[in-house]
């Protein structure tokens, strides 16, 4: 790493040192984290010595997943610290050899591989909309090329999981038994791997859920960690009873009891009522129980009525069991006596929405020493890309978001001035607004390969979660056929798209 250049890269270098000793990060080696038709593009320009040509790669996705209305962005800082550690080791470079694909020369060139671009991005825990750059990378294609693999990877599943984590969070708010009841994320066991349930865990956190079942995630990203116990503690004592007791003794000022092993009314309530007396005669009193089978809107309901009857009015009831947003949902609805919910497979696997599709596209390269916008076309109109350099603007009115925009990045705009917004396809739909504020999106990450930007800790990433959904009408944020937030064109970059796309068709 260089010597930072201001007082901002400084705070940055510091930050992000401290990030690289984490044990997620620490010895990590991720160089070779790459599809490898990036590095047959690479040593393709090599060879033509255009390797040095400049270029401009957005990160954007074309539809929301789970058919959300938004997505929260997330994954950013695993993208900073991978650009800050892009280096090819000797066994890197060893490996590539030996595929006999590449050239000396070409695995010389590598050897020297740092990344030297630019990158402005939203900051994670932005609420984010369809074909809007999350990401804006500028550099040489050489650099910015190898990156699109490693960078989607990041960003596209901890968006995703953040995402999902929202709207199971936020189901979880619609029982009025406990509206803002904590949710737990315990999804590491059936997470697809280490890294899915680590960084899944931190997504989940973004999202809003309050605490994790996962230690690692815990203690690399000081996430609070939760839980319960396992059927196994009660199983391995001789009754019911004694394997409460235990625990109760063990953690007497966070006992949650797992009430299901055997029979949750006949023989978890009443054991639990026990030792809930217990607890109280000693001045403590019975945090929860935990109910992981079964039907739990009755379970609740009767496990209520017998902890009310028996007094225990403060202990709270824990509902696991294959949960997702809508059985949360179904669970309030049909008045289940829940406090709060542990949820795991669905929530780490995002299961009914496996994958952000998230794609990386040139929209400008150097020509004649100049960055001359470029486009993809495709018969499916939402798939022609939008060319050139830009920026996304959040245009607001009395704090409430109206439309993002995406214009170029050279645009000036007066929210002084009237203006007209019009849909990118359908463009007779339109409207015009006055008096505006503006809010940009993208941020400077890194300038010319120096990090520039100080990441965020979690809280403020949540902080920026929770704000930004302020935002947004209740239209965009439900989750059942969410009403299409508008991310439109400005008319400069409009005709930027129109133009290039008559010149492609002749
Ligand atoms: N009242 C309810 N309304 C709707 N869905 C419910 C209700 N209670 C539980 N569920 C859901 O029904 C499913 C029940 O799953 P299933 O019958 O496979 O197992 P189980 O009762 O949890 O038992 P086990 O864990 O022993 O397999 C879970 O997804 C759970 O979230
Ligand atoms: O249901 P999920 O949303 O995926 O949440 C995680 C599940 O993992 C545990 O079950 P498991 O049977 O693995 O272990 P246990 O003996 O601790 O219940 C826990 O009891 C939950 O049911
Ligand atoms: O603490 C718990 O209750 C827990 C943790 C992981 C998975 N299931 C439950």
């Amino acid at each position: 790493m260089k010597e930072p250049s201001s007082l901002a890269a400084r705070k940055a270098t510091e930050r992000i040192l401290e990030i690289s000793r984490l044990p997620v990060y620490r010895n990590r080696h991720t160089t070779l984290l790459t599809d490898l038709y990036q590095l047959t593009m690479m040593y393709g320009h090599f060879c033509a010595g255009r390797h040095q040509q400049r270029v401009v790669f957005d990160m954007f996705y074309r539809s929301n997943p789970c058919n959300n209305g938004f997505v929260i962005a997330a994954g950013l800082e695993q993208v900073v610290w991978y650009l800050q550690h892009v280096r090819f080791s000797e066994e890197d470079l060893e490996y590539l050899r030996s595929l006999h694909l590449f050239g000396d020369d070409f695995i010389e060139a590598l050897r020297h591989f740092h990344f030297t671009g630019d990158l402005y991005a939203v900051p994670e825990g932005t609420i984010v909309f369809p074909n809007e750059p999350l990401l804006r990378f500028e550099g040489p294609i050489f650099e910015v090329q190898l990156i699109e693999s490693a960078v989607l990877t990041f960003v596209n599943h901890q968006s995703l999981i953040a995402t999902k984590a929202q709207r199971i969070v936020d189901a979880a708010k619609v029982n009025p038994v406990a509206p803002n009841a904590p949710v737990i994320e315990m999804g590491l066991r059936r997470a697809q791997n280490l890294d899915a349930a680590v960084f899944g865990s931190r997504a989940a956190y973004i999202g809003g859920c309050t605490s994790t079942s996962n230690v690692l995630a815990g203690q690399s990203f000081d996430i609070p960690v939760a839980g319960t116990q396992g059927h196994s503690w009660i199983q391995s004592f001789p009754s019911e009873l004694e394997a409460f007791r235990a625990y109760a003794r063990t953690f007497p000022d966070a006992t949650v009891l797992l009430v299901d092993t055997y029979d949750v009314l006949n023989s978890g309530v009443p054991n639990a009522i026990i030792v809930g007396h217990e607890l109280r005669k000693e001045g403590r009193s019975l945090k929860a129980i935990r109910i992981d089978s079964g039907d739990l809107a009755y379970l609740s309901k009767r496990a209520r009525q017998m902890l009310d009857a028996a007094g225990l009015t403060d202990c709270g009831i824990v509902a696991s069991s294959d949960l997702d947003e809508w059985t949360i949902r179904e669970l309030a609805l049909q008045g289940a006596q829940i406090t709060s919910y542990g949820v795991g497979t669905s929530l780490i696997t995002s299961n009914n929405c496996p994958a952000l599709g998230g794609v990386y596209k040139l929209v400008a390269h150097e020509m004649n020493g100049k960055l001359e916008p470029c486009i993809k076309v495709s018969e499916n109109p939402s798939k022609v890309t939008n060319p050139g350099k830009k920026k996304v603007l959040r245009l607001l009115k009395d704090g409430m978001a109206v439309a993002d925009l995406i214009a170029l990045d050279d645009e000036e705009l007066n929210p002084e001035q009237p203006l007209t917004l019009f849909h990118p396809i359908h463009t007779y739909k339109r409207k015009t607004i006055v008096h505006y504020e503006i809010e940009e999106l993208l941020q400077p990450i890194v300038i010319q390969g120096e990090l520039v930007y100080t990441l965020p800790r979690l809280p403020e990433i949540r902080k920026r979660v929770e704000d930004g959904l302020c935002r947004f009408s209740s239209e965009t944020l439900r989750h059942l056929n969410p009403h299409e937030y508008h991310v439109d064109l400005s008319q400069p970059l409009w005709d930027l798209k129109q133009r290039l796309l008559h010149e492609l068709r002749g």
